[in-house]
């Protein structure tokens, strides 16, 4: 963690809910608990990241993975580091568990995705929304797709397979992340699961030795359900295996 600030990925399949969920999230941060929050997104709505959220069907390959990596790392020095630098808890709508599923997906190798992002900050915690592909696809076909991931034939089967698989990635290079299923659950209720993980992550870090402005861990009203940590399940398991043939 940076000083008080924290860094919050939000982060799963194309229609997953990870919009409407940073926003809920954003929203009851800022809103019930005063925490002041930066919510940002990636591709960032910079030049760069419109050119490469706009440009999925002109860049491909390596040359994505390129430009997707440099707006993250101008993302990083502009917005990111400040934010967390003044204690803002920073909830990033994509990031680089993004990075290790669609470029892997456009063929690039995970080790190679994972080293182009060697330099970028660690998210203090990934929150990976789940649900089961055929729910995505009927999300996705409400919502109209945005981009060539999202139109390419079984998308949301092969999303969801590699999802699981950066996630097993993250969690054995000791990057925290926990699963949500959001197949059922209503982002709002999913927002406060989340909230009540930040909040104890944060309130546990201003009870380091040594800290002055100790914050009592904060109750999160209404919060129910149960997030998975990924490196809680045992050895060798993938994320999550309760909505696997449902
Ligand atoms: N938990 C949820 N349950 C049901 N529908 C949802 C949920 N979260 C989002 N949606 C709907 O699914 C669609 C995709 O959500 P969105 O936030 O755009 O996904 P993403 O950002 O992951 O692509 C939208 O129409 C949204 O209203
Ligand atoms: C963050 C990120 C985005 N992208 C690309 C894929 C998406 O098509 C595009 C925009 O993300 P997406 O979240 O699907 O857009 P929207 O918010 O409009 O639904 O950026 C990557 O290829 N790798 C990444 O790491």
């Amino acid at each position: 963690m940076n000083g008080q600030g924290m860094l919050i990925a939000v982060e799963g399949p194309g229609g997953v809910g990870k919009s409407t969920v940073t926003a809920a999230l954003t929203t009851l941060l800022r809103d019930e608990f005063a925490v002041n929050v930066c919510a940002t997104r990636e591709p960032t709505d910079t030049p760069l990241g419109t050119m490469a959220r706009q440009g999925t069907d002109v860049y491909r390959g390596l040359a994505m993975a390129h430009l997707i990596a440099a707006d993250r790392y101008q993302h990083l020095d502009e917005q990111i580091r400040p934010a967390m630098a003044r204690g803002e808890i920073v909830v990033c709508d994509r990031y680089i568990a993004s990075s290790l599923v669609l470029q892997v997906m456009d063929g690039v190798d995970r080790e190679t995705v994972w080293r182009m992002n060697e330099a970028a900050e660690r998210p203090d915690l990934v929150v990976l929304l789940t649900a089961h592909p055929d729910v995505l696809t009927n999300r996705l076909a409400r919502r109209g797709t945005h981009s060539r991931f999202e139109r390419e034939t079984d998308s949301s089967h092969i999303e969801y397979g590699l999802f699981a698989e950066a996630a097993k990635f993250l969690a054995d290079r000791d990057v925290p992340i926990v699963e949500l299923d959001a197949t059922a659950a209503d982002p709002d209720t999913l927002a406060r699961i989340i909230a009540g993980d930040v909040l104890t992550m944060r309130s546990h870090k201003s009870h380091a030795p040594g800290r002055a402005d100790l914050q009592p861990q904060q109750p999160v009203p209404g919060a129910s359900g149960e997030a998975t940590l990924v490196p809680d399940r045992p050895a060798g398991a993938g994320p999550r295996t309760d909505r696997d043939g449902a």
